[in-house]
């Protein structure tokens, strides 16, 4: 059992569902992240993707991509996200964290060490767009060596690879809602619920959607169906809106609760009467 099974065993017990963040490690700065990390649990988030940044992030819609770029600046790669979270643990962080990573960054420092770092950095999970069921044998015989969840992604267009991606799947299943790239959306996929219905019906883990959800209302429309939601770019944007009173000591912790806010609206909490 790692900290993402105790975690959704936690939260089943309650009836509730989880919210799962991503962020852009170093975006803008990996101390920053730092905080928008701690921000991020305290208001409310139960499991945190951590993306180590790419120049080449073709599954990501702009937001993330600026993102990316902002982060770059910095020269942010998957030792430091790794270190990233090291840290976040000794500050008392319990978040379960995912590394989200496009599979070349791992190759250039070797499949082996970096799961063997995920491992001891106390990483739970790991999710790899770019890396398809039929090429991730060795990193799927690495993740369950170090007891990390290799996440997978499936779509509305995975139709006949559904059973076969969950059948060996571990942690959870991430369902994205509709096709083409990252970033906020109105409306999703047309059949989407029976999408999420033939996923939920093929495996006993839980199932997480994410791709464009942006508000509380769009987290209910997906509660029922799913065990967590993922947010990415509505968040991320926040960020990124803030960068400058993020850099500003005097107003950085302002500008890190309005995000906190944001994640206590989307988890239906913000509105909590005052003891
Ligand atoms: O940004 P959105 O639309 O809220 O979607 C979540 C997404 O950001 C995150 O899970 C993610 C970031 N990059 C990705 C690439 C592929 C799949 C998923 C992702």
């Amino acid at each position: 059992m790692n900290r993402i099974d105790l975690k959704f065993a936690e939260l089943k017990a309650e009836g509730k569902n989880a919210l799962i963040p991503f962020i852009t490690a170093g975006d803008p700065t990996l101390d920053h992240t730092l905080d928008i990390i701690l921000e991020l649990e305290k208001s409310g988030a139960d499991i945190v993707e951590l993306g180590v940044p790419y120049s080449d992030p073709l599954a990501d819609g702009p937001i993330i991509q600026e993102s990316s770029g902002r982060a770059l600046r910095g020269a942010v790669n998957v030792l430091d996200v790794i270190e990233l979270a090291r840290k976040a643990r000794s500050a008392g962080s319990e978040l379960p964290f995912i590394l989200f990573t496009y599979f070349n960054p791992l190759l250039r420092i070797g499949l082996d060490r970096v799961f063997k770092l995920m491992s001891e950095n106390e990483i739970s999970g790991a999710i790899i767009p770019d890396l398809p069921m039929e090429e991730d044998s060795e990193a799927k015989q690495l993740a369950e060596q170090y007891g990390i969840h290799l996440i997978p992604l499936v779509a509305p267009t995975s139709k006949n690879r559904v059973q076969q991606i969950v059948s060996r799947a571990s942690g959870f299943i991430y369902c994205v809602s509709s096709l083409g790239v990252t970033g906020v959306r109105s409306e999703f996929h047309t059949g989407i619920d029976e999408f999420l219905a033939s996923v939920k019906a093929a495996t006993e883990l839980p199932i997480a959607i994410g791709f464009g959800i942006q508000s509380r209302e769009q987290v209910e429309r997906f509660e029922k169906t799913c065990d967590a939601i993922v947010v990415g770019s509505a968040i991320v944007r926040r960020i990124g809106e803030r960068e400058d009173r993020l850099n500003d000591e005097s107003t950085k912790q302002e500008a890190l609760s309005e995000i906190g806010d944001f994640i206590r609206e989307l988890k239906g909490t913000s509105f909590q009467p005052q003891h």
